[in-house]
């Protein structure tokens, strides 16, 4: 009895002496022997659309026959040709996964290797180098966990919004567990991986190969898991790797930017199966676990950044670890460049850090930026805004900017004070009194406070 597969590579194998190679590569490369009966003398064809069929119904199929009795002596005489829908849907997953892929493209993406170069994990990605506070402390002592063995999440899910960590941990998962068994099998993935693996393999033929490898691991690791939206062959496979690799008690971390029911076109079995184990949220860092993460980054970089630059910088820059860093990475190159010349980088250079990259405008006003703007606009150096000089002409600009800090930030009185060369709150309150009962009256401060106020703006 001929087996399938060399009945198609014989035949295979004399449509490509015959054809060109266009005709070939379009029309018979693509198609599949579903099935064939030998006793009835029939063979069923799959192809991927229309075009293939009408060819394979006027052309190949005729061929088909004559090449299947002179290669193996099999008789057919009736040869079903049929268009397979999940071919069909896989070849626009993979061109629409393709097109999502490159727009979101990011740094480092690109030495992301295959699957089959090993285990796609970055060895910068660990534990001790990830900075723990209130918003992730939980996704952070699951991942551990998880890394060490445990069971009692599985699979985890770690969601939250862009640049929090979630990739970071999910790493360091993988890494943490061949730290603690080398042996394991760990597979790092992005969804958007595992949809081209499964569709190239598909292509190739080679998805018992890739199976194998994606099921029989003891901890497989998928990123970013909402862009399996919509695509339902890759959603089919996905659904029988989890339940394997479940079945055989290895581990399963996954990332979503948000929960699995709210992933639209996701099937419901995959959403409950997503939440089997534990869902936990990573959040934005609080202002004390965004300044460690700046500490950590200048100890690991070997550089010196004053503190209150850092406090500054973790101030104003409060959407996520991944623009915190690009700030960081800037700071860092001035800091060395400073530092060669025996200076360090003060919260100026750090302002214009913030407005090159665009941030300064969405961040919120703080007490230095007005004591700034206050200066250069009563043309006085910020030095004798926070100093102790009585005369009029510093005075009055120094009483504004305490103003302006109270109406315009959420400053107290006695931070207001000490950012003022470490005044006492009462000369905080009396100045913002004074400025107060002055603009009842006085069209000079009116107008002054209201150009000033524009400029703080940025209006
Ligand atoms: N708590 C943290 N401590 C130290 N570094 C962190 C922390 N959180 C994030 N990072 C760093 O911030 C950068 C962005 O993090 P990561 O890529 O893990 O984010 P993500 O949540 O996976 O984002 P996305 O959803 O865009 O893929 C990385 O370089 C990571 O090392």
């Amino acid at each position: 009895m001929v087996e399938r597969n060399t009945l198609w590579s014989d035949i295979t194998d004399r449509f490509r002496e015959e054809l060109g190679r266009p005709s070939y590569d379009n029309f018979i490369q693509p198609a599949r022997l579903a099935s064939f009966d030998a006793s009835q003398h029939n063979a069923v064809i799959e192809v991927p659309n229309e075009l293939s069929r009408e060819r394979w119904l006027n052309t190949y199929s005729s061929q088909f026959t004559t090449f299947a009795f002179e290669t193996n002596q099999m008789l057919l005489s009736n040869i079903d040709v049929r268009i397979v829908e999940p071919v069909v849907d896989l070849i626009e997953e993979i061109e629409k996964n393709n097109r999502l892929s490159s727009q979101q493209m990011r740094p480092g993406d690109s030495t992301k290797t295959t699957l089959k170069h090993g285990n796609n994990l970055d060895a910068k990605y660990i534990f001790d180098t990830f900075v723990v506070g209130a918003t992730n402390q939980l996704a952070y002592g699951a991942a551990l966990a998880v890394s060490e063995g445990s069971l009692e999440y599985n699979p985890l899910l770690l969601y939250g919004g862009v640049g929090l960590g979630k990739t970071h941990l999910m790493q360091a998962t993988g890494n943490n567990a061949l730290v603690n068994n080398p042996n394991q099998r760990v597979l790092y993935v992005t969804s958007e991986q595992f949809t081209n693996d499964f569709i190239s393999a598909v292509r190739n033929g080679t998805t018992e190969k890739l199976r194998e490898e994606y099921r029989n691991a003891d901890l497989l690791l998928v990123d970013d898991v909402q862009f399996l939206s919509g695509k339902e062959s890759t959603q089919e496979e996905f659904f029988h790797t989890f339940n394997d690799i479940l079945g055989h008690s290895g581990r399963i971390v996954m990332t979503s930017d948000r929960l699995p029911k709210d992933i639209p076109d996701l099937q419901d079995r995959l959403v409950s199966r997503f939440q089997w184990g534990l869902s936990v949220d990573i959040n934005k860092p609080d202002f004390e676990t965004r300044i460690a993460i700046l500490l950590e980054k200048a100890e690991k970089e070997n550089i010196s950044v004053d503190r209150n630059v850092i406090e500054f910088i973790a101030k104003q820059v409060d959407s996520n670890v991944r623009e915190l860093e690009g700030v960081f990475k800037r700071v860092a190159i001035m800091a060395k460049f400073n530092q060669s010349a025996g200076d360090t980088v003060s919260i100026d250079d750090a302002t214009k850090i913030l407005a090159e990259l665009d941030i300064a405008q969405k961040s919120e006003i703080t007490i230095s930026f007005i004591q700034e703007t206050v200066a250069k606009f009563f043309a006085i150096s910020i030095s004798d805004l926070k100093g102790k000089k009585r005369n009029k002409e510093i005075v009055m600009p120094r009483q504004i900017a305490m103003y302006l800090s109270r109406e315009l930030t959420d400053n107290s009185l006695p931070n207001i004070g000490r950012e003022f060369g470490g005044k006492d709150h009462t000369t905080v309150m009396h100045a913002t009194d004074k400025i107060s009962a002055a603009l009842e009256s006085n069209k000079l401060i009116q107008n002054q406070i209201t150009t000033l106020k524009k400029q703080i703006n940025g209006d």
